[in-house]
């Protein structure tokens, strides 16, 4: 370990993010009443802009009257390229009431992006004497967002997670393809005639996730846009987590309990952590830095591997 230690993300489970458009008030209930742990309502990409003015409305009159539970309940702000942003965080933090948790930003290309919204929410905050500081979630979706994607991370002790859009980042990237994450048609490597699939998001994912790692925020999974291919959603999402991502979202409810079900440890790979970490509490007292579990090398690393996944197990249990 480096003299800096790796700092903690936020210990709260974030398995799976439901989205749904401010300008359809009617599924806000549904939502609520949802398994996602984390709401996401949606101020941007999914709204019209003629909407935009209602959508806020209703959001704002939502968070108040709507039992949420304990669920983390986030509003997705438009981008700061658009004239609609200072007057969603502005009337948010004026009118919408304390159980709002977190502001997502989108499209983040710099640093400076996350410095602006936060002075302003800052100025707000000591204006209205709100006590509860919101945090920030934000979304890696253009070129720049990756190239500048440490120091987005770094940005703000407000921000808790940062999620992969890959949607607009495909569209920013000049990719070609109209696919929103999954397997890609032409992505592929040919081996004596056979062709061999790969993953044009891995890159992005794993630079998300050590940026996150390094500056303790929770690396998250974007949208999987097909919505009735639950198999290609799961191979996504079993992917993002082996890779180190804490969940998915879910731009339909069918994705919720597909996304609940691969960010939620295994028992068996639970009894397995706890096994090796058996296995080298042993090996520590027969003074011994390296053992064999089940016919493989576990060391003082592996007591660090085992840890990740029973931590997640009981901070998802204890929530
Ligand atoms: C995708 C949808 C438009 C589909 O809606 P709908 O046609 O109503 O679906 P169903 O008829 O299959 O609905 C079945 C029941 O589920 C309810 N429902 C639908 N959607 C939701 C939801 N999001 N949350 C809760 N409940 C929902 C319906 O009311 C039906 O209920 P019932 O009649 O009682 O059985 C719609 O799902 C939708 O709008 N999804 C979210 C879209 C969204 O927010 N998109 C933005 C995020 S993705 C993005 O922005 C890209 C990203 O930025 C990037 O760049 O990658
Ligand atoms: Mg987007």
């Amino acid at each position: 370990m480096s003299f800096r230690i790796q700092p903690t993300a936020p210990a709260r489970p974030n398995r799976c993010q439901l989205f749904g458009p401010g300008s359809r008030p009617a599924i806000f209930e549904k939502m609520a009443a949802s398994a996602a742990d984390v709401i996401n309502l949606d101020l941007e990409d999914s709204v019209a802009p003629s909407d935009k003015d209602s959508a806020r409305a209703n959001i704002i009159k939502a968070i108040g009257e709507i039992d949420w539970g304990t669920k983390t309940l986030s509003v997705r702000i438009n981008g700061l390229d658009t004239p609609y942003w200072y007057r969603d965080v502005v009337d948010l933090l004026e009118q919408a009431s304390d159980r709002l948790d977190q502001i997502m930003i989108p499209k983040v290309g710099c640093a400076a992006d996350i410095y602006a919204v936060d002075a302003l929410v800052t100025a707000i905050e000591r204006a209205k004497g709100r006590t509860k500081p919101i945090k920030f979630e934000v979304i890696i979706e253009s070129a720049a967002g990756i190239a500048h994607v440490e120091e987005i991370a770094a940005a703000s002790p407000r921000l808790e997670a940062m999620s992969l859009g890959a949607a607009d980042f495909a569209a920013s990237m000049g990719m070609a393809t109209t696919g929103i994450g999954g397997t890609q048609e032409n992505y592929y490597m040919l081996h004596e005639g056979q062709k061999h699939w790969s993953d044009p998001w891995h890159w992005a994912q794993a630079a998300i996730v050590a940026a996150c790692r390094t500056h303790g925020v929770l690396p998250v999974d974007g949208p999987f846009g097909d919505f009735s291919d639950d198999e290609g959603f799961r191979a996504q999402a079993l992917r993002s987590a082996t890779l180190g991502m804490v969940g998915k979202w879910a731009i339909h409810p069918k994705q919720i309990t597909l996304a609940n079900e691969v960010f939620t440890p295994s028992e068996a790979a639970v009894a397995e952590a706890r096994e090796i970490l058996a296995a080298m509490e042993q090996a520590k007292a027969n003074g011994e830095g390296a053992t064999v579990y089940k016919g493989r090398l576990v060391d003082i690393a592996s007591i660090k591997q085992a840890e990740v996944i029973v931590r997640q197990s009981e901070m998802i249990s204890g929530s």
